[in-house]
């Protein structure tokens, strides 16, 4: 057909800016549009910003472990607005650099809601838009709830932004977000809860770790409800009330803020996909391997927006923005490949995954060796005064293959990288033992963690 463009990505996050630069390298037309201000979740209201403010939680954490050796921590203490300003030095200039490089590399620029209109038009405060073919990039949003009061909860991006923290927060749901925040939160002084309805807060972790990581928790101020759910959310005279139900039995937690963090899911508001003969579920648009629509030929998807085995993480969105890109330009069928994407639980100390958890090596019948080591008392965690520390490795005893990791430790969220290395690239812990790390570092543990 006769488009105006060869491409429409709707969603400029990393998913859509991934896919955008690359066509418009390749000489294609390229147009793309965002609601909101442009670079996504992970750099305005995610991980970037995110990791900032945990990095003041570090230190308030990293001098409270070293008080009585040789630091005195009193009086240290984290100051919210400055740290804020640190985080918007960081967050302010994005949106800015990340539109004039698209502009740069030839791509057209459009701000607004996108609302497709046929197969091949979308329509953006009221002007039609042709293209050939489209991106739906449009991540995720926080999962609505069911309970009365659900609109008085905040969202991670409202956290992210407040000027000052309150006393007490309540956070709804065990997951990344609460957990992250809450490790933030805590360190400033501020008692938090986190209620989750599962019998373990975590569940993609493994649950040995879990447990050490909510014993930490506790200890830094943070209470831990599982098996619990909410069943209001009511306003006081100065804050909130959190109804709670635990085996039939009811009763009530005050709040002067309460956080969702219970799930996010794809993100299609004001779309109309059906418009387009986009057929969607609540993992995402439906595509096939390679990212296309089953429903319509001329839509691709990628990110959080895209029902694939994928996490929903930022790597993920990125690779999977590449692989829309190269198949919609050469025309051919690449499946993005996921084998060995680690992913991080940002709490302090951080919780870490890539490859198999125990329990599914377990259902698959498969043989395996477990190597878990308490690691709290290792040289690199003496060092720092970290209690808690531990490793589990899944190994495959026939291939000597790595099939797992699970790490919790200060700075381990550097190491799952290598494992990560390690099971993408089939090597065993033979191979990984033969390395030479520099001494002292936390590479240098990772041969004794197998
Ligand atoms: C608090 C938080 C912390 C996180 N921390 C990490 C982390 O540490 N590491 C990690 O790997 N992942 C992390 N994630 C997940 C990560 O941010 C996402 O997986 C990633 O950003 C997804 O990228 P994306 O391009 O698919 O979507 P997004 O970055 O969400 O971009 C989608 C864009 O589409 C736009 N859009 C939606 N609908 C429309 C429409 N109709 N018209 C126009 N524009 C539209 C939105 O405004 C948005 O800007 C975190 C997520 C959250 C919420
Ligand atoms: N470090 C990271 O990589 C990072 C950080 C933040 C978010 N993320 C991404 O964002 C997604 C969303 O994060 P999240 O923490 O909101 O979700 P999550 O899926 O990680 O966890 C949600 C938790 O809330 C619980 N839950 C759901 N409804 C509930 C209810 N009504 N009451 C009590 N508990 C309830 C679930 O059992 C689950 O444990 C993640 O899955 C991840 O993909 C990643």
């Amino acid at each position: 057909m006769n488009a105006e463009y060869d491409l429409f990505v709707i969603g400029a996050g990393m998913a859509g800016i991934t896919a955008a630069n690359r066509c418009a390298s390749q000489g294609w037309k390229v147009g793309i549009v965002d609601t909101l201000p442009y670079g996504g979740t992970c750099a305005l209201r995610g991980c970037d910003p995110k990791k900032i403010l945990r990095r003041g939680a570090e230190i308030i954490d990293d001098a409270r472990l070293m008080h009585g050796k040789g630091i005195n921590q009193s009086g240290l203490t984290l100051d919210w607005p400055a740290l804020m300003r640190h985080k918007h030095g960081f967050t302010d200039d994005i949106p800015g650099a990340m539109e004039s490089t698209l502009k740069r590399n030839g791509v057209s620029s459009f701000h607004g809601d996108a609302r497709f209109v046929s197969r091949h038009h979308v329509d953006i405060n009221g002007e039609q838009h042709s293209a050939a073919r489209f991106l739906i990039a449009t991540g995720a949003r926080p999962r609505p709830l069911e309970f009365s009061g659900q609109e008085l909860l905040v969202d991670s991006t409202e956290f992210l932004n407040l000027e000052a923290l309150p006393r007490r927060i309540v956070f709804v749901g065990g997951g990344f977000v609460s957990f992250e925040l809450a490790h933030v939160a805590a360190r400033a002084g501020v008692e938090c809860v986190i209620i989750d309805h599962g019998t373990k807060p975590l569940r993609a972790f493994d649950p040995d770790l879990v447990d050490l990581l909510v014993r930490r928790s506790e200890q830094a101020g943070i209470r831990v409800h599982h098996s619990t759910s909410v069943s209001a959310v009511t306003h006081t005279s100065t804050g909130f009330h959190v109804a709670i139900e635990r085996d039939r039995a009811t009763s009530n937690i005050d709040a002067d803020l309460v956080v969702h963090g219970a799930g996010r899911v794809p993100n299609f508001d004001g779309l109309d996909l059906e418009a387009a003969d986009i057929a969607h579920g609540p993992q995402g648009i439906d595509v096939f391997g390679h990212l296309q629509s089953r429903s319509n030929p001329y839509v691709y998807a990628a990110g959080d927006a895209a029902g694939t085995p994928g996490e929903r993480l930022t790597p993920v969105a990125v690779f999977e923005g590449k692989v829309a890109a190269s198949n919609m330009l050469k025309g051919i069928e690449t499946v993005p490949d996921y084998a060995g994407v680690p992913s991080t639980v940002f709490t302090i100390p951080e919780l870490n995954r890539v490859g198999m958890l125990e329990q599914e090596a377990a259902r698959d019948g498969r043989e395996i060796s477990v190597r878990y080591h308490d690691t709290s008392g290792w040289y690199s965690n003496y060092r720092i005064g970290e209690t808690t520390a531990a490793t589990k490795v899944i190994v495959d005893p026939a291939t000597d293959l790595i099939l797992g990791a699970h790490l919790l430790g200060p700075g381990y969220s550097e190491v799952i990288n290598t494992f990560g290395l390690a099971i993408k690239l089939g090597l065993t812990t033979r191979q990984l033992k033969s390395v030479t790390a520099t001494y002292p570092s936390l590479g240098s543990d990772l041969g004794s963690m197998f």
